[in-house]
């Protein structure tokens, strides 16, 4: 028999066998990247799969059917494929494989076309140079990544390799699986309010459970969360119901990261609305029905914009969108988010980690539902076991017994090298589970970071050898005057991201000279935080880089700024230096850059931006960050170095200005600068003996610094009228002049106190 003929054979086999068990199946395509293609064509030829229903996702167009980059593989999220092809030869980017190995249908095959398996670690590919961060080298990248991804294809079950080199088939992917026992029927409630057609389109007793959910949407100020793995039929859930609300003459609004994405919801829907109304209107993105209900689709951003258009909003694909944006659409009284816990495929965990208390503190009443019973594929499918383990999707942290009574003294600091990580699949699944679960961005493309890129370093606290606690830190700086130059006129440079801000934003051209250490992630396990387990990492990491013959000239780090987490990072010496002038697309916060120095270098970097940094925030915060919290302002400030800040320097006749305002008859509307830099000097001094209450903070922050109008503040701040808020303000700036007044600022103070 050929070659051709095997493979043709053998994928003819696995696909009958996926079919039978309605599972999926994997073929891998080791070797020559043409003679992949060859055999692909082959295969695909003879499948019983039709080519609409197939997908190739590589840099070239060569098949017939539907062909996508890896960079655009999130157009499969949420959307099922019979067969899925990766090219994975110019470059395999792990966030892809994520996100297309859940779309394919049980009964289908994913199909990886990759170099010789035995070469292939030790290759450099295109993701491999988005590793390569300056001052490092392509060639200071490793292949553990994809060491790794090798030996699970090799290991586990359902997954067919066949070596296009030898022709022999290394793993036919069978698995033989006995038949199943079949599942409960989906059931209505008792009182259920959609019709029975509804639960009669339900496949699984966890999505009529959903859709029973859902009927809660029926009333006001009402919210409700459906969250599964893939594939457990939750965008059917919610378009079950969306189709019972139109025909019910409601106007649903249905949203997700783009309309593909929500292409089963509508599916459902139109079903529905035809079985429920023969004068329905079905088209592919607008239902409308006869008693005037409709489900319309909307882009995420015009959604948001528009919610009180519509009846009821459904946001499919939720946790891929901005946390900003799934806060707009909170503006909506009745809404469900579907979201993917699992899987989360590049997308991230903003809902869950930043989402999720803001929806709690919103004024709707919420439901949550969980789908564990697969639709797509059958339960304990092969394919999603691999991905699970490849990529780790569902790594956690330790369970809590473990780690419960850690504290400093029980706890040992430990490199984590990637060879050890390698080397230990339960720590490594442990230190990133702890990274996934703490943070609204840990993508199994920072899996093959942890493992491959020569800039990053991870540390931990372990108990009794289990991750408590655990820190990525990157190296920055360190840059040459060419990188540098480059990086000052416009230029963009990998990785680097404190030495990139302060050169290319703030404009300082020697900010990627000194060498640096940016902790790009913190976490401690959920049972032992609030210990001193995350000051305790930082301290030792600082022992361990800030003196060491691998010294460097700065700690730093970037992250969503909350009042909290510049508390936290204050309390352990660092200070910042920037605050972003928008808002982060993940976790919604402006982010904060913060330094620590520890040497000269480093102090003259941070000293230099501690001082152009408070000296621009007030104006800053009329400006970009007019939307910012008062209390991350305040913490912000709290948290510059006061040493550095620039002196505070108001002329007699601004003194007599303020004083005037405090103490007499004086306006503060009429010459708000000197305030400004009065109320700058007063945050980040955070002096002894000056007592304002938050309320009064806030009220400087509000109407000195982001220049609110007064009706706006005491709306906010809950005074009973403007006078009495302007009379507020006149009272918390007292204190201030007391305290940093000059002569001619005191005079004044005293001539009305006579009065
Ligand atoms: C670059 C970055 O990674 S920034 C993001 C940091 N990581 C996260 O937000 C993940 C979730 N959070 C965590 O894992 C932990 O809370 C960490 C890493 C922030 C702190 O770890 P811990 O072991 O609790 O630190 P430690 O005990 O030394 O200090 C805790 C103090 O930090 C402050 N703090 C930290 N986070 C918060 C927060 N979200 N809200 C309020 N205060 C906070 C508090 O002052 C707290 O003291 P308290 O509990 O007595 O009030
Ligand atoms: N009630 C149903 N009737 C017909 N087909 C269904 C039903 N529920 C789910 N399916 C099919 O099962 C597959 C998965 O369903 P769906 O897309 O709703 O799941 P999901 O949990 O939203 O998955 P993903 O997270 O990948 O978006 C789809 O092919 C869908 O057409």
């Amino acid at each position: 028999m050929n070659a051709d003929a095997d493979v043709v054979t053998l994928a003819g086999t696995l696909h009958a066998e996926a079919e039978r068990a309605n599972e999926r199946r994997a073929l891998v395509l080791a070797g020559d990247r043409e003679r992949g293609y060859d055999r692909l064509e082959a295969v695909l030829d003879t499948l019983s799969v039709p080519i609409t229903a197939t997908t190739l996702v590589g840099p070239d167009d060569r098949l017939r059917c539907e062909q996508l980059p890896q960079a655009n593989a999130s157009e499969l999220l949420g959307t099922t494929r019979e067969v899925i092809a990766v090219d994975a030869h110019a470059e395999l980017r792990p966030n892809a494989v994520g996100k297309v190995a859940g779309a394919v249908d049980g009964g289908g095959l994913l199909v990886l076309l990759v170099p010789p398996l035995e070469a292939w670690p030790d290759r450099r590919d295109g993701f491999d140079e988005s590793l390569a961060v300056p001052p490092f080298e392509l060639d200071d990248v490793s292949g553990r990544f994809r060491r790794r991804l090798v030996e699970t294809v090799r290991a586990h079950r359902g997954v067919a390799i066949v070596d296009l080199e030898s022709g022999r088939i290394e793993a036919d992917g069978l698995t033989h699986p006995s038949p199943r026992l079949a599942t409960a029927d989906p059931a209505p409630p008792p009182d259920r309010r959609f019709p029975m057609a509804a639960y009669e389109a339900c496949l699984t007793g966890d999505q009529a459970d959903a859709v029973a959910a859902l009927e809660s949407l029926s009333e006001a100020d009402r919210a409700v969360v459906l969250e599964a793995d893939r594939g457990r039929g939750k965008s059917s859930a919610a378009g079950i119901a969306a189709g019972a609300f139109a025909t019910a003459g409601e106007d649903v609004l249905v949203t997700a990261p783009a309309a593909r994405n929500a292409a089963e919801l509508f599916d459902r829907a139109g079903e529905l609305c035809r079985t429920l109304d023969d004068d329905a209107t079905v088209e592919s993105r607008r239902i409308e029905t006869s008693a005037g209900g409709s489900v319309r689709f909307r882009e995420p951003t015009a959604a948001a914009e528009t919610t009180e258009t519509a009846d009821i909003v459904l946001v499919d694909e939720a946790a891929a969108l901005p946390v900003a944006t799934l806060e707009s659409l909170l503006t909506a009284d009745r809404v469900a988010f579907a979201t993917t816990i699992h899987g989360y495929e590049g997308a991230g965990r903003g809902f869950s980690v930043r989402f999720r208390d803001r929806l709690t503190e919103s004024d709707h009443e919420v439901t949550d539902c969980r789908l564990v019973e697969p639709i797509r594929y059958a339960g304990g499918d092969p394919v999603e076991v691999w991905a699970f383990r490849a990529l780790l999707l569902d790594a956690r942290p330790p369970v809590e017994p473990l780690v419960a009574d850690a504290d400093p003294d029980s706890v040992e600091y430990r490199r984590l090298e990637p060879d050890a990580l390698l080397a230990d699949e339960r720590l490594l699944r442990e230190a990133f589970g702890l990274l996934v679960l703490a943070h609204y961005r840990t993508e199994p493309n920072d899996l093959a970071r942890l493992l491959d890129a020569p800039n990053l370093e991870a540390r931990a606290l372990v108990r009794d050898g289990h991750v408590v606690s655990v820190a990525l830190l990157a190296r920055e700086g360190n840059l040459s005057p060419e990188r540098r130059a480059m990086m000052y006129e416009g230029g963009r440079i990998r990785g680097n991201m404190l030495p990139d801000v302060l050169t290319s934003q703030l404009r300082d051209e020697a900010a990627g000279e000194p060498a640096g250490l940016r902790v790009v992630r913190i976490a401690t396990h959920h049972a032992a935080r609030s210990r001193g387990l995350g000051s305790l990492l930082l301290e030792r990491v600082r022992e361990e880089f800030g003196d060491g013959a691998d010294s460097i000239d700065w700690l730093g780090t970037g992250f969503g700024a909350t009042p909290g987490l510049l508390a936290f990072w204050r309390a352990n010496g660092y200070r910042t230096v920037h605050v972003s002038t928008t808002r982060n697309d993940s976790s919604g916060e402006y982010s904060a850059l913060m330094l620590a120095p520890t040497t000269d270098a480093g102090q003259r970097l941070h000293d230099r931006h501690a001082e152009w940094f408070a000296g621009r925030f007030g104006a800053c915060c009329s400006d970009s960050l007019a939307d910012l919290e008062p209390d991350v302002a305040r913490a912000v400030l709290r948290s510059v170095d006061a040493e550095a800040a620039p002196p505070l320097e108001l002329s007699d006749h601004e003194w007599r200005v303020v004083a005037g305002a405090a103490y007499g008859p004086g306006l503060f509307d009429v010459d708000p600068g000197p305030f400004r830099d009065l109320v700058v000097r007063y945050l980040a001094d955070d002096p002894d003996g000056v007592d304002l209450t938050a309320r009064e903070e806030r009220l400087l922050v509000l109407r000195v610094l982001q220049a609110r109008d007064w009706e706006s503040v005491a709306d906010r701040l809950e005074f009973h009228s403007t006078s009495q808020c302007m009379r507020a303000l006149g009272d918390a700036i007292c204190p201030l002049v007391d305290r940093y007044g000059t002569a001619a600022a005191l005079a004044v103070r005293e001539r009305f106190a006579d009065e």
